[in-house]
């Protein structure tokens, strides 16, 4: 059996005093590829957002990477972060340094010292992201889905167990969004990395079929059917 990734049991996941999800079981295993869809304010964010430390757990049990979502506190984020990768639908790479300096910066704020070795990593990151050569470049002399790219790439820097991925297609047209969704699911397959996506966007999910997760009136359903 693949080694568990994610695992919430009997999670309630609140915003604020308002219970958002309630009684959330969830297991993801290594390499696995898990849509979460779900109207708009139904949950999906605030249960990404639980998975990568920006909610606290408050009630149930919660793993993520070896880590007690339970035993999460702001000084303990970071080695969270540290066992996996989030990607956004707006990118969110620093406007005014290049794609290398980007990734040297994720590099530097996580612990890295050694010139070389960010070298070695940066390269081997856009390399799989189908970037090579490009570090050079400004964010906004790329295309969305180059961009989007950085993104994931930024996100593989610390060789996470986990990818966590809001809307990642939501601002591109469908031939990139195509190549973002295999490009995600040939980190799934042949890095082993667990990937959960939140999306709205059904056409991928036709074309590219995964396990699919559903926020519906405060639950979380699993291998829900969404045509
Ligand atoms: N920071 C916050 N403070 C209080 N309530 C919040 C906060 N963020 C979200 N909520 C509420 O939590 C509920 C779930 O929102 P959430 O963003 O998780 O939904 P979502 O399914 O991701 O929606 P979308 O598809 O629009 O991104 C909504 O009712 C929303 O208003």
């Amino acid at each position: 059996m693949a080694e568990v990734i994610v695992s919430l049991q009997h999670a309630n996941i609140y915003q604020g005093d308002n219970l958002i999800l309630q009684d959330v079981n969830l297991s993801v295993h290594k390499g696995e590829f898990v849509y979460l869809v779900g109207k708009t304010g139904a949950g999906k964010s605030s249960l990404l957002k639980t998975l990568y430390g920006d909610l606290f757990l408050r009630q149930g049990d919660g793993m993520v990477a070896g880590f007690n979502l339970r035993d999460v506190s702001w000084k303990k984020v970071p080695y969270l972060r540290r066992n996996l990768g989030v990607v956004f639908q707006d990118f969110q790479l620093l406007t005014d340094r290049t794609v290398y300096d980007n990734l040297k910066f994720v590099l530097k704020a996580t612990g890295w010292t050694n010139q070389q070795l960010m070298n070695e990593k940066i390269e081997d990151v856009l390399d799989k992201v189908g970037l090579r050569a490009k570090g050079f470049k400004m964010p906004f002399e790329m295309s969305g889905g180059e961009q989007q790219r950085v993104d994931i790439a930024r996100a593989l820097l610390n060789s996470p167990k986990l990818i966590l991925a809001d809307e990642p297609t939501g601002n591109l047209d469908p031939e990139t969004s195509d190549e973002i969704m295999q490009l995600l699911f040939y980190i799934a397959r042949d890095y082993g990395t667990a990937v959960i996506m939140a999306t709205h966007d059904y056409r991928v999910i036709q074309k590219f079929p995964a396990r699919t997760v559903k926020t519906e009136r405060g639950k979380v359903l699993d291998n829900a059917s969404v045509f």
